[in-house]
């Protein structure tokens, strides 16, 4: 035998001992390729899904509010009716399964299961049982129930009694809230997150005004309602920390001892590179880190805002006292991790100090291009760009910088537009979706291999859903929703591609 061919063999047999040892005896990029204990879900929420918005018992909410006001979404859609998962859940639920779906990720609508916002207006039966059924449904097919608490349906009450977020008085109707969960679901749900992207409810309902309960300063926009930009972010980012911290003090205590779950919190961030490899640029993009996510995550890890923010902002950030720290600091079994985009960021001068804002406090520019130059394939939603190494550098940054916690990537996903004149077998072969959560999961399972205790992985979404200020012109989903014929389901190619892929 020649020595190139006897070299030949020789790589052919080292490759394909590396596949295998990377995937076992499953050589393909697999769920085998991933620690045994790795949970695969998808994701969704109540607002966005469940639809019957004042049935059952149900109270209204913010954006129950906020959607009816013309103007507020395009095409002024709204949640009212969503995908109706209200009545149409078990059905859902079997396409979770079908799919070999490990878990399902849902929020719980509050003023659903407490109409008025508050335990003394009462708690909504109704409302209960609906999530007591979706509950044993998801378990009954053999899933886990991933709850979150809150994904950004405030009470509209509360928000008329003392607005909602900006008052300290909703940490007690919130703790109230996430007690009644606890107590009636806590038997069977394991895996409770507090909040959904507080950035999101904080920056868009508080900074821009395009998320309700939609205000902002008016030098930012007129059609919000008035605000203000420069401060009223930081009041109800620091409330959400306050509730957050005190319900996960009142889970440890009460009933994690009997119950056994685990409890965290989801923050969403972006991946920044820096524009020039000045050092200017540099801090402009640890700033724009420390803005979106260690203002969550320095706090509840390191106990305190990012130094960013603290020598920046002077009596514009609120403090917490000795008490209120002591329960912030440490409050997480986990971290839920939200990302969608890369950006590239350059240092930028601060606005002219009588227009300050949330956003210009950041002073940086961010765009997700470099001198013309995409940081990765642009996509339907204009402002994400499809970059997956950037997710790979986000979990080796937060195992680095926040004592390697464990980690679940809440949500990751893309979208392409609703079109009615696409054919719908034209609709359903989603081959731009296929590729980016196999490639995103490829850097998922690099972070894994770097030590990186990334215990999960959630697609966004589940199904084609009611897309916030966009209404429902993304499509998110795995499976397609027609609008247009009584929101019949339809399986999209990577609901095939992801069946197979965890199939065991
Ligand atoms: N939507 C966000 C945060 C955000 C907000 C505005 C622009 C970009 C990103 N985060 C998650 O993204 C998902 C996708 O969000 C869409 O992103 C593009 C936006 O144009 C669109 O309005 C938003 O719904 C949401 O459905 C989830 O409920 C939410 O947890």
């Amino acid at each position: 035998m020649g020595v190139g061919t006897g070299m030949a063999k020789g790589l052919l047999a080292a490759v394909l001992l590396a596949v295998l040892a990377c995937g076992g005896a499953h050589a393909k990029f697999s769920r085998y390729s991933f620690p045994k204990d790795f949970v695969f879900g998808t994701g969704s929420a109540a607002y966005q899904y469940e639809g019957a918005y004042n049935e059952g018992g149900k109270g209204l909410s913010v954006w129950d509010n906020f959607t009816h006001i013309p103007g507020k979404i395009k095409n002024n859609d709204t949640g009212d009716v969503a995908l109706d998962m209200y009545h149409r859940y078990k059905g859902d639920v079997q396409l979770l399964k079908d799919m070999n779906m490990d878990a399902f990720r849902f929020s719980i609508a509050w003023s659903r299961i407490l109409p008025t916002g508050s335990l003394s207006g009462g708690i909504n039966k109704e409302g209960v049982a609906f999530y007591n059924n979706l509950i044993n449904e998801v378990i009954a097919k053999g899933m886990r129930p991933f709850v979150t608490i809150f994904h950004w349906d405030t009470p509209l009450a509360l928000e008329e009694k003392y607005e909602g977020f900006l008052s300290e008085n909703i940490v007690k109707d919130y703790v109230d809230f996430a007690e009644v969960c606890f107590k009636e679901f806590g038997d069977r749900v394991k895996d409770w997150t507090t909040f959904n992207e507080p950035w999101t409810y904080a920056q868009r309902g508080y900074a821009v005004g395009l998320f309700a309960p939609g205000r902002c300063s008016p030098y930012v926009s007129k059609s919000c309602f008035p605000g203000d930009s420069a401060r009223e972010p930081y009041i109800v980012t620091h409330n959400i920390i306050l509730a957050h911290a005190q319900a996960v003090a009142l889970y440890r205590a009460k009933y994690q001892p009997s119950q056994r779950g685990q409890i965290g919190i989801t923050v969403v961030t972006n991946w920044y590179v820096p524009n020039t490899d000045s050092a200017e640029d540099r801090k402009a993009v640890q700033r724009s880190l420390d803005y979106i996510y260690g203002w969550f995550l320095d706090t509840i890890v390191h106990g305190s805002y990012p130094g960013t923010m603290t020598s920046y902002l002077g009596d514009r950030l609120p403090r917490f006292t000795p008490e209120q720290m002591a329960l912030v600091k440490g409050s997480y079994d986990f971290i839920g991790v939200n990302y969608y985009t890369g950006y590239y960021t350059s240092a930028a001068a601060p606005p002219n100090g009588l227009e300050q804002t949330y956003d210009g406090d950041i002073r940086a520019n961010t765009s997700g291009y470099r001198d013309g130059v995409p940081i990765g394939p642009p996509e339907f939603v204009s402002i994400f760009f499809n970059y997956p190494a950037g997710l790979r550098e986000l979990l080796l940054y937060t195992a680095r910088r926040y004592n390697n916690p464990v980690i679940y990537v809440m949500e990751n996903g893309i979208a392409e537009e609703n079109n009615a004149s696409i054919p719908l077998e034209e609709a359903l072969k989603d081959g731009h979706r296929i590729e980016f959560h196999s490639k995103h999961l490829q850097f998922v399972n690099h972070a894994i291999r770097n030590g990186v205790k990334v215990k999960g992985y959630f697609t966004w979404t589940f199904m084609d859903c009611f897309e916030w200020g966009d209404g429902y012109l993304d499509r998110f989903g795995l499976i397609f929703i027609d609008r247009l014929n009584g929101l019949k389901r339809y399986r999209k190619q990577s609901s095939y591609w992801i069946e197979n892929f965890l199939k065991r």
